[in-house]
């Protein structure tokens, strides 16, 4: 089985690292032209599916958007996870779950094992009930050769309030940084455990550079742009995913009209290798 870190190093060279969101909010479904039922979540989805999968490395999902339709619409993220990755995408599905312990290995077991129907390549994971509290996904993520993005420093204007949070040694997210370089040493090409870096932070003292990948959303619609990417990250940028979802979703429902912001998009971040 090969690990994530190696399955996304390969994503990147062969489709580059920009990461589509798939997060069908009802005003896109209304720009669509489509009702915000259960029937408009599914065509709107599985469109973007047809158009972004066999193009990019990486799709994202946020659960949210579809547990709002219930049962049906959890059905619907099923088949945008595992359409996607026939089409030879990675899948990071956005839950941000974190909780106790023996919790948190129920959320690995529901989306990191392969045995379950919502499995994927990777997850967003929230550290702030404390790091170690992550440890089962982690542990199920590396048995089944997937990954877990942890929120470091998070693109809302929040963020920061618990971000930047002093602790003995520097603040919290820098610990989450440390931590994950911990669990990445000695991975190669980059580990499997990332960190979520928001493109709209700005700048930071942390140090980036921790062996494994970044999913950078708040590029696009948020008003984070490649210069923002390349002020933040500097030499730390090769692993960095800049993710987009409303900036491409209003392009559609055009399929083709989709396939190209992606691909526009794609280009737009090929830079931040070199
Ligand atoms: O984990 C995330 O994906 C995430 C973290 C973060 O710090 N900021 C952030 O916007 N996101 C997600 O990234 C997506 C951003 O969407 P757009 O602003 O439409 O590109 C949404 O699905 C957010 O939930």
């Amino acid at each position: 089985m090969t690990d994530f870190g190696t399955r996304l190093a390969r994503a990147i060279d062969e489709r580059g690292r920009f990461c589509v969101g798939i997060d069908p909010h009802a005003a896109l479904l209304q720009a669509w032209g489509l009702a915000d039922d259960f029937a408009g979540l599914e065509r709107f989805a599985l469109t973007v599916v047809e158009a972004v999968a066999p193009v990019v490395g990486v799709v994202k999902p946020q659960s949210a958007f579809y547990e709002r339709f219930g049962s049906r619409g959890v059905a619907v993220l099923e088949r945008v996870i595992a359409e996607s990755r026939a089409a030879g995408a990675l899948v990071l599905l956005d839950v941000k779950r974190g909780d106790i312990g023996s919790t948190s290995q129920a959320y690995a077991d529901a989306y990191l094992d392969p045995a379950s129907p919502l499995a994927s390549d990777a997850i967003t994971a929230s550290p702030f009930l404390g790091f170690g509290s992550l440890d089962p996904m982690f542990e199920t993520a590396r048995r089944h050769g997937a990954g877990v993005f942890v929120l470091a420093l998070t693109s809302n204007k929040e963020g920061p309030e618990v971000q930047h949070a002093r602790t003995a040694d520097g603040t919290v997210a820098g610990d989450v940084l440390a931590r994950l370089r911990a669990l990445n040493a000695d991975a190669s090409p980059l580990g499997s455990f990332g960190a979520v870096i928001g493109a709209t932070i700005g700048s930071s003292e942390e140090e980036l550079d921790f062996n494994g990948p970044v999913l950078a959303p708040g590029y696009g619609a948020q008003g984070g742009t490649v210069e923002d990417l390349r002020r933040i990250f500097g030499s730390a940028a090769r692993w960095v995913l800049p993710s987009s979802s409303r900036e491409v979703l209003m392009t559609g429902p055009d399929v083709s009209a989709l396939r190209d912001a992606a691909l526009r998009g794609n280009d737009a971040v090929a830079v931040l290798g070199g």
